[in-house]
């Protein structure tokens, strides 16, 4: 069927299935997608799903206005992600022009969600019920829950009004950024428009879920030689290190440059690892255990520094750096790149690096941030950064270009997906706290529709070509 007009003035269509129509649910959802997949036909038609009515209500993981203040008082590290994040049947809402409606097969666990879960440094409600001022059509995202999730892929159900390039049946990844693009700030660079966000950390109806609501123009299309949680793992960090180390608008890295990159085996550092090798730069992997070291030799890095093995501790205490451990930190890197500085430091731990990332970086270099995972408050000292030219860029997720660009990069085999295991929808609580907690490797995945890893793979010719890249982190 085609979107059902509400009849409502706002412009909005009914996703859901009319009066007239069987009901369905997600599993004959799953289903007519399944019978699609074992039909074995490369160019198989996924009509069959096209043509189903869309379910009335679906499962999301979501967070609870009423619990926003659960973990008041405690610690960071002892709030619990698997506390908060609940797995619960959430109405199919209504699609708006230049929407798409997708059932997701898999998502994966960002560290926004995990923000989300511990309502750090503020509960996303917030967010929703700013962006429900916007519009009629926006008010829908302020509700007293929170579909969480900012990585998808799936296959497209229903497109709203005005969507020409996708159609029911594509099969899809999205990326998160949703941008309203009325005002004219967001017209050079869309993270720039005022009204940006991040899909499913400050919009409701994220990947996280059976069924999502993106905007069109987060849709990219799918790698085909991967398997859908394949798919889904590098969509938000992969676009996000593409913006902050390789795009203009962040470090613009170039051959031969050294990079040094935080968390390198993690979710972001371990995108920037492959795009820094990929494009002739020299990276510095910083990780945290002789595991990870391994991880980032398989990616092909040579140069790698175990901060937990080498000691290294940038802080005397809660208030003092210690200007001796940037210096070692320093010799260190010179040791390993034969007395060359870094060109541009890939930062996102925060208050615990930073003073380290702007003593270590060149004259001239770069210290180009997403993020700060261990504390926003930043201290270093400015000498280092004046005296010696350096700069620091400020960089967030990507627009659509860079987005697609990145994920690119991943469909013709040049960059792999990094995921280490996954976890059932059930389990995103476990998932996001592995996360918090950073016993994880690479990217975890999240099976949302699909009941099984493997599943979704077009092309197998291009994938047996990187199958043993695909897997690298696999396990671990
Ligand atoms: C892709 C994945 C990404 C990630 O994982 S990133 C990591 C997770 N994300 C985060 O941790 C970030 C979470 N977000 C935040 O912490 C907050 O979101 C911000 C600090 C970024 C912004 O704070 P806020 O309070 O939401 O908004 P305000 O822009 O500070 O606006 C509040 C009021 O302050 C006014 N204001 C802003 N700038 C100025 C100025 N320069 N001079 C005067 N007033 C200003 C505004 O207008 C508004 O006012 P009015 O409340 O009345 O509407
Ligand atoms: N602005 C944006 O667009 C984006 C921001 N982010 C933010 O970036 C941060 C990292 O995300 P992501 O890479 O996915 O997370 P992960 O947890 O997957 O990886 C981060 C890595 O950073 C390292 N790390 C963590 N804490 C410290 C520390 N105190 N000192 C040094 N290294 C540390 C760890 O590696 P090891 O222990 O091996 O050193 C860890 O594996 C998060 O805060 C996230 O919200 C993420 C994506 C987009």
């Amino acid at each position: 069927m085609a979107v059902v007009p509400t009849g409502a003035d706002d412009g909005s269509t009914r996703a859901r299935a009319g009066a007239d129509e069987p009901e369905v649910t997600v599993q004959d959802i799953l289903e007519a997608i399944m019978a699609a997949e074992e039909s074995n036909d490369p160019d198989r038609e996924l009509a069959g799903v096209a043509g189903l009515p869309v379910p009335e209500s679906y499962r999301g993981v979501v967070v609870r206005a009423e619990e926003a203040r659960m973990f008041d008082g405690m610690a960071t590290r002892d709030k619990d992600p698997r506390k908060a994040l609940h797995v619960q049947e959430v109405p199919t809402p209504e699609l708006a022009p230049g929407e798409a409606l997708i059932a997701v097969m898999a998502s994966a666990i960002n560290y926004n969600t995990v923000w989300t879960s511990i309502f750090e440094p503020l509960p996303t409600f917030k967010f929703l019920q700013r962006y429900g001022r916007v519009s009629e059509l926006t008010r829908r995202h302020d509700l007293p829950y929170h579909v969480v999730g900012s990585d998808a892929a799936g296959v497209v159900l229903r497109t709203g009004p005005g969507v020409t390039r996708w159609a029911p049946g594509d099969e899809v990844v999205a990326h998160c950024l949703s941008v309203e693009l009325e005002d004219a700030a967001g017209h050079d660079d869309t993270m720039l428009d005022p009204q940006q966000r991040i899909w499913g950390f400050e919009t409701n109806f994220g990947g996280l879920a059976e069924m999502a609501v993106v905007k069109a123009n987060q849709l990219m299309p799918k790698p085909r030689h991967l398997s859908w949680e394949e798919a889904a793992s590098p969509g938000l960090v992969n676009s996000t290190a593409y913006r902050q180390l390789v795009s203009h608008h962040g470090a613009d890295m170039k051959q031969g440059d050294v990079v040094l990159i935080w968390g390198a085996s993690g979710g972001l550092g371990g995108y920037a690892t492959q795009m820094a090798l990929g494009g002739g730069a020299i990276p510095v992997c910083v990780v945290s255990s002789p595991e990870k070291a391994e991880l980032c030799r398989r990616m092909g890095a040579e140069l790698v520094i175990d901060r937990a093995a080498e000691g290294f501790r940038f802080w005397k205490d809660e208030e003092t750096q210690d200007p001796d451990e940037w210096r070692r930190f320093g010799e260190r890197i010179r040791e390993l790149t034969g007395g060359e500085d870094p060109d541009i430091v890939f930062e996102h731990p925060g208050r615990e690096t930073f003073g380290a990332s702007v003593y270590v970086a060149r004259r001239g270099g770069t210290i180009v941030t997403c993020a700060s995972t261990s504390g926003f408050l930043h201290q270093y000292d400015n000498r280092y950064l004046w005296m010696h030219l350096k700069r620091i860029i400020g960089s967030h997720f990507a627009n659509y270009h860079e987005a697609w660009q990145a994920n690119r990069l991943v469909s013709l085999g040049k960059v792999h997906p990094t995921v280490s295991r996954t976890h059932s929808l059930e389990q995103t609580g476990q998932a996001a706290y592995e996360v918090h907690r950073n016993a994880h490797q690479g990217k975890v995945g999240v099976r949302c529709l699909a009941p099984t890893d493997g599943l979704g793979v077009r092309d197998g010719e291009l994938r047996a070509e990187h199958e043993e890249a695909i897997n690298r982190f696999r396990g671990h």
